[in-house]
């Protein structure tokens, strides 16, 4: 695989070809999934849950995220590499810029931050200075309290059209790349559709431009509750680099994911 890079991911937008996201925080990792053909990796703050036990992603700081990506980075050699900026790092575009600084030096190529219309300054402020921005709709982790749990978002018409609204003022003001998490799979066929940037879906339903999956789901040691739109790729694979060459593959022939998988 050659570099992947903004304008990778947009033409293949342009060619209908799926993108294929899966979270690492490690070299190891990094190293593995990119070798199996994985073309973004993401640090997601959800290692807050995975890796450090916690029961939300809030208390993820942005020198764990910066640690992560360092590791990741290290491992990778070709993979697009998007970092989370974390709960409470970008309230102003000014903090924005200082903790995009830190994920970029560590070796991020992009940041992620979740919410809408009200990130437009902020989303503007870091593309002019450099960072590529991708956007976050829908089930927003970090506002968990403020939602009452996990939930499934923009059932309602209302609300739908909200994220419809909150997806285009974002990428007037210059993502390019968002992410739709937990969302009825019509609602992100028809913000991919409608979008020129590419829309890479978790509990999206299949007619999104991407997928991404947190690399615990995906390999099946995620213990308890685990969220309808996972799948364990690894029972039917026996090996892990085997498990996500699967994934990759579903993606981009459309098997994953399934009905069994979306909201509809
Ligand atoms: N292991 C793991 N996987 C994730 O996808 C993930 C994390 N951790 N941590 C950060 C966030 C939290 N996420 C979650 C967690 C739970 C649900 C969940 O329980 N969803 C219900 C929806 C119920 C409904 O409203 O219908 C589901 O059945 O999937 C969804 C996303 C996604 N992210
Ligand atoms: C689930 C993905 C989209 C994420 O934001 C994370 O892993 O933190
Ligand atoms: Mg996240």
């Amino acid at each position: 695989m050659s570099k992947i890079t903004t304008a990778r991911l947009q033409a293949m937008k342009q060619a209908g070809q799926k993108i294929a996201m899966i979270t690492a925080y490690d070299a190891t990792f990094a190293t593995l999934f990119e070798q199996a053909g994985v073309h973004s990796i993401l640090i997601g703050d959800s290692l807050g849950m995975v890796l450090q036990g916690e029961a939300s992603t809030l208390k993820v700081s942005v020198d764990d995220i910066a640690y992560h990506t360092r590791c990741v980075a290290n491992g990778s050699k070709n993979a697009f590499i998007v970092a989370d900026m974390p709960f409470m790092s970008y309230s102003t575009p000014e903090q924005a810029c200082a903790s995009a600084a830190a994920l970029m030096r560590a070796g991020a190529h992009m940041v992620k931050l979740e919410g809408g219309d009200w990130l437009a300054d902020t989303v503007a402020q870091l593309t002019r200075q450099g960072v590529p921005v991708c956007g976050h709709l829908g089930l927003t982790p970090q506002s968990v309290h403020v939602f009452g749990g996990f939930k499934l978002q923009g059932r309602e018409a209302e609300q739908a059209e909200q994220i419809k609204r909150h997806a285009r003022a974002l990428e007037a003001a210059g993502i390019q790349l968002l992410v739709l998490e937990c969302v009825p799979s019509q609602l992100a066929a028809d913000i991919s559709r409608e979008l020129r940037i590419p829309v890479i879906g978790i509990g999206a339903g299949p007619d999104t431009d991407g997928q991404v999956l947190v690399m615990q789901d995906a390999l099946g040691l995620t213990s308890g509750y685990v969220p309808k739109f996972t799948k364990n790729f690894l029972a039917e694979s026996g090996n892990v680099r085997a498990a996500i060459e699967t994934y990759v593959a579903e993606v981009a022939e459309g098997r994953f994911p399934g009905p069994e998988h979306s909201f509809n």
